[in-house]
């Protein structure tokens, strides 16, 4: 899959973007601050119609301007489209094929990008809010439906701790709603659990020899999806709804006095482990850091093997983070396939190879020469 034209109108600090990219690897240099980040967020909320850097969409748009502009044209298996999406105070739209779609879960997933970030590298080390986010919008970019059932979910969620609020505040002494909602959330979330455990399987089966690689074979990694409650990956849906609802069962006096859901896949996390010890615990800096990598990579050849081409890879100032032979390791992965942007300060960290192919932008105030 290929990004062959871009453009931005008020985009962060992008008045106005257009740009034509004609090689796989793109090479974008520039000084602190002049908009290298922003370049690699619009091509991300191009994709994924969400920034990962924040939630807040307003922060998209650039200061004193009604609406922010994005707009791409892809060639996907030697066919062209376009997607556009538009950012403002009432909301986003997202075009494709200059037809507006109804839903934006619809929409996601017809341009594919991993984004590789600094930030990625806490993968393993940082909270487990970072992994539910991976898991996320990996999933999402390949499933709508996983997308639309968790929109459903958090809205459940909403509802119930709102509830649940007015159950610990005594402003509402009636517990039938909350029987309601709990069905609802157990059905949606048994659907989330089934689709997580299979993304990790096939996350683990991609990874493995990634990392074994990346570790010269000194290393296994193995990957462990761990649910909020105790459900294995062979129960079936009404099994794991009856789990879900058995647990709430317990915990409804608790949650009542605090107010809020204390169990669901928004309490999910996942378990790496190198040579059967859990790396966020016991690895070094080194291991955690060939573990998140290896899991970026696993992407690739994840999103290649589901829907039959490779995404866009977007890497955001991350070569410099990673030393030589992480960094080779990355750039022989992609090599020819995957076309790649990178951000950079300064050329010095990049192998000379990759720069002899690349097409190379310079960023400077929002502009790209
Ligand atoms: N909504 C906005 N409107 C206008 N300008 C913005 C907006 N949001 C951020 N900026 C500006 O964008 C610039 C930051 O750009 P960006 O994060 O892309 O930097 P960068 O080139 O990646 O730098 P670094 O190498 O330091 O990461 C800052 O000058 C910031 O003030």
């Amino acid at each position: 899959m290929y990004l062959k034209e871009f453009s931005l109108k008020n985009y962060r600090n992008y008045e106005s973007l257009h740009v034509q990219f004609e090689n796989k690897v793109n090479v974008i240099i520039g000084e602190n601050a002049q908009g290298k980040t922003n370049m690699m967020e619009g091509i991300y909320v191009l994709a994924m119609a969400k920034s990962h850097r924040t939630s807040n969409d307003k922060e998209l748009i650039q200061w004193e301007k009604e609406y922010a502009k994005i707009e791409g044209r892809i060639e996907k298996q030697n066919r062209f489209s376009t997607v556009e999406l538009i950012i403002s105070n009432k909301g986003k739209k997202a075009k494709l094929n200059h037809l507006e779609q109804k839903k934006l879960s619809e929409y996601v997933g017809h341009v594919n990008v991993i984004m590789f970030a600094p930030e990625d590298l806490n993968l393993v080390k940082g909270s487990p809010q970072i992994r539910r986010r991976f898991i996320n919008m990996e999933i999402g970019q390949v499933s709508p439906v996983y997308l639309h059932q968790l929109n459903k979910y958090q809205k459940i969620i909403q509802q119930r701790n709102h509830y649940l609020k007015l159950l610990q505040t005594r402003k509402q002494t009636d517990e039938k709603m909350l029987d309601v909602l709990t069905l609802q959330l157990c059905e949606t979330a048994s659907n989330i659990i089934k689709k997580r455990y299979l993304f990790v399987k096939q996350l683990e089966k991609w990874a493995q020899p990634i990392h074994s690689s990346i570790s010269r074979g000194m290393e296994e990694l193995r990957i462990q999806y761990k649910p909020s409650v105790d459900v294995s990956e062979e129960a079936d849906l009404s099994k794991i709804v009856e789990v879900y609802y058995d647990r709430f069962a317990k915990i409804r006096e608790k949650e009542i006095e605090r107010g809020t859901t204390l169990a669901g896949p928004h309490r999910d996390d996942l378990i790496f482990y190198v040579n059967g010890r859990d790396v966020q615990t016991f690895g070094s800096q080194g291991q955690q850091r060939t573990t998140a990598l290896s899991l970026k990579l696993a992407e690739i050849d994840l999103i290649h093997e589901e829907i039959g081409d490779y995404p866009v890879l977007l890497l955001d100032d991350v070569l410099s983070e990673l030393d030589d032979f992480r960094q080779s390791h990355l750039l022989n992965a992609i090599q020819g396939k995957v076309q790649t942007f990178v951000t950079t300060t300064s050329v010095d960290g990049i192998d000379h190879k990759t720069l002899k192919e690349a097409a190379i932008y310079r960023v400077s105030s929002g502009q790209l020469i």
